[in-house]
């Protein structure tokens, strides 16, 4: 796991991050550079007038001084909204790049990456640290570079006009950042709260509606009503403690910067009749302490947003530095689809799962000839589903144990492994579209025809016909709810569609009735093209019929052979073949 701790690695891949755009940076920050530079100028320029006035009241030269300075504000204006656009847009921009190269990176990990992280977490870090780096490029650039100009071209004009009264003026200054700094990360960490009620308050609500059934059965309405309540409660509360620090906060500020006004004032109006100073001086220096007030208050905002984007940084970083275990290396072989037979050999297969005490399997070695079906059954736990994923390559198996057509699958392009091998597992998840958009997903491009050859193969095309909308009928969360059996089908539809050599149904006929599941294993196993068909079930009724039967115990293969011979033969099939009869006789 990559770590970014450092911080010239955090800066170096904010670097990174800004790099592809780095002529709108330029631009915005060059444009910056011209509003800090035209508000310093435009000071002098009222001064100049002002000190012009004294020695004589003259209406032309007074109106071409306001169109001068209106002219100059209003190129000022547009300055300042390109810098705004341009540097913002950078943040939006980055947030684009960043929540691109997560996706992309997330698919590349293997299924056992998201066992261990929470799809929460990983929402989370997509979203509000993402977020956070876009506050961060955005804002936090912008503002830096604002008050660093502003200060570097005001200054030195101020303290030329009047080093004193200047730096008295701004005196309270840095008390306002670290007043502002204070309060926004007071600020944070009620946002932070606020957040988290509003989380646990959608939780609540979420679990409810799902198990709305639940809590009707158990009348429990009442006990949900009351605890909802306590978490709007918090909710208020969490809202009302941020809306009065936000309210105090910005009447303080206001206040502190009316302190270096009163203090101008103050010491300002002795130093005029004394002659310190002209009163075009005066207003001169008036306006530029009023123009440091709102970068200086803004750089206290810009540390927290620093920060915060420092701790995103880190959190994304950790994630886009995970290497998936399994990929392809540079030896990597091509496999030509269309060439591959379906032969699966495993020899001493052993697989461990990680932080596991005991192997899942254990010297495992079989072999399956093209086109044969052979069921692998077995009790719960005996390593049925891990030698399912092991075929993929789902799971990080050694080299040297597995082979398709001869070739070791750790040495064969992921894609075309993957692609040689469709593979239903027994919870197979349906996407919220049309039940046709489910069913093609592995080949968008199938036409209607296709799609209802392989639901007639999988036995749904029936039932699809009493849909409402037949096949446009919308499944998943945000359509009609399937049952399981028709799940099943339906996801079995989709590995056919993909036409794949070797099928892998990982106790995918389920919650499908022994006769149909029979069925349907008879005509994948009878077309004149035979796939290469692993059937892994407790059916064993509808396994029966397969060409060979593995039969698996505690992460060995401690039988092989067909139905016939197996059946006769004493031992774990037998006796769990004898126990299923019983179990349907007493049904
Ligand atoms: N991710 C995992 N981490 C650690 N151990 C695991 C993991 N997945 C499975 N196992 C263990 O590996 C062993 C084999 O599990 P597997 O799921 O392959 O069995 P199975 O024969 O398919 O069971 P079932 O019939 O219930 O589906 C079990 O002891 C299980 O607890």
């Amino acid at each position: 796991m990559a770590k970014t701790t450092g911080k010239y690695s955090r800066l170096h891949k904010l670097v990174q991050y800004l790099q592809p755009h780095w002529q709108s940076v330029f631009l915005g920050i060059l444009a910056l550079f011209i509003v800090n530079g035209l508000g310093t100028y435009l000071p002098l320029l009222i001064r100049n007038a002002i000190d012009d006035l004294e020695i004589a009241f003259s209406f032309g030269p007074i109106l071409r001084n306001i169109l001068v300075i209106a002219g100059l504000a209003s190129i000022m204006w547009c300055f300042r909204m390109a810098s705004r656009i341009l540097l913002f847009g950078t943040g939006r921009q980055v947030e684009f790049d960043l929540k691109q190269r997560m996706f992309e990176h997330l698919l590349s990990l293997e299924p056992s990456y998201f066992a261990e992280n929470t799809a929460g977490d990983l929402i989370n870090r997509a979203t509000s640290d993402v977020d956070n780096i876009r506050r961060l490029v955005g804002f936090a650039v912008l503002s830096l570079a604002n008050t660093l100009f502003a200060y570097a071209l005001r200054l030195p004009v101020m303290l030329a006009i009047d080093p004193v009264l200047s730096l008295t003026a701004i005196a309270v200054y840095p008390l306002i950042m670290l007043l502002v700094q204070f309060f926004s990360h007071r600020l944070r960490s009620e946002q932070l709260a606020v957040q988290q009620a509003l989380s646990n308050m959608s939780e609540l609500v979420q679990e409810d509606m799902s198990g709305i059934s639940l809590i009707k059965i158990y009348a429990q309405e009442t006990n949900e009503q009351s605890e909802f309540q306590h978490l709007n409660q918090a909710l208020l509360t969490a809202n009302l403690k941020l809306a009065k620090t936000r309210n105090i906060l910005f009447p303080v500020l206001g206040g502190m910067a009316s302190i270096s006004l009163l203090v101008l004032l103050a010491f300002g109006s002795r130093a005029i009749p004394s002659g310190g100073i002209s009163v075009g001086d005066f207003v001169a220096l008036l306006l530029y302490v009023e123009q440091l007030i709102f970068p200086t208050a803004l750089l206290g905002f810009t540390i927290t947003a620093y920060q915060r984007g420092e701790v995103s940084i880190d959190r994304i970083e950790t994630i886009l530095g995970v290497e998936p275990h399994i990929q392809n290396t540079d030896q990597s072989q091509r496999l030509d689809q269309e060439h591959v037979q379906g032969k699966l050999t495993a020899e001493n297969l052993t697989f461990t799962y990680p932080g596991a005490a005991a192997p899942s399997l254990k010297q495992v070695s079989f072999q399956i000839q093209p086109g044969e079906t052979v069921a692998i059954v077995g009790p719960v736990g005996s390593g049925k589903s891990t030698l399912a994923n092991a075929l993929p390559r789902l799971l990080d198996i050694s080299a040297g144990q597995l082979f398709v057509d001869g070739h070791d699958v750790t040495q064969v392009h992921l894609r075309d492994l993957r692609n040689a091998i469709a593979y239903v597992p027994q919870d197979s998840f349906l996407f919220s579209t049309s039940l046709k958009n489910n069913i093609r997903y592995g080949n968008p491009l199938s036409d209607a025809s296709e799609v209802e050859y392989v639901a007639k193969q999988a036995q749904i095309h029936d039932e699809v016909l009493n849909f409402p909308q037949r096949y446009k009928t919308i499944v998943g969360e945000r359509g009609i709810t399937l049952s399981g059996g028709q799940r099943q089908r339906t996801a079995l539809s989709r590995a056919l569609l993909v036409d794949a050599p070797i099928l892998i149904l990982d106790d995918a006929l389920s919650s499908v009735d022994n006769q149909t599941a029979t069925e349907i294993l008879n005509n994948l196993s009878s077309g004149t093209q035979r796939k290469t068909v692993v059937f892994i079930s407790h059916q064993l009724s509808a396994a029966a019929i397969a060409d060979q039967i593995l039969v698996m115990d505690q992460g060995e293969i401690v039988q092989i052979g067909t139905h016939n011979h197996l059946v006769q033969e004493p031992g774990l099939y037998q006796t769990l073949w004898n126990k299923q009869k019983l179990e349907e006789q007493l049904q």
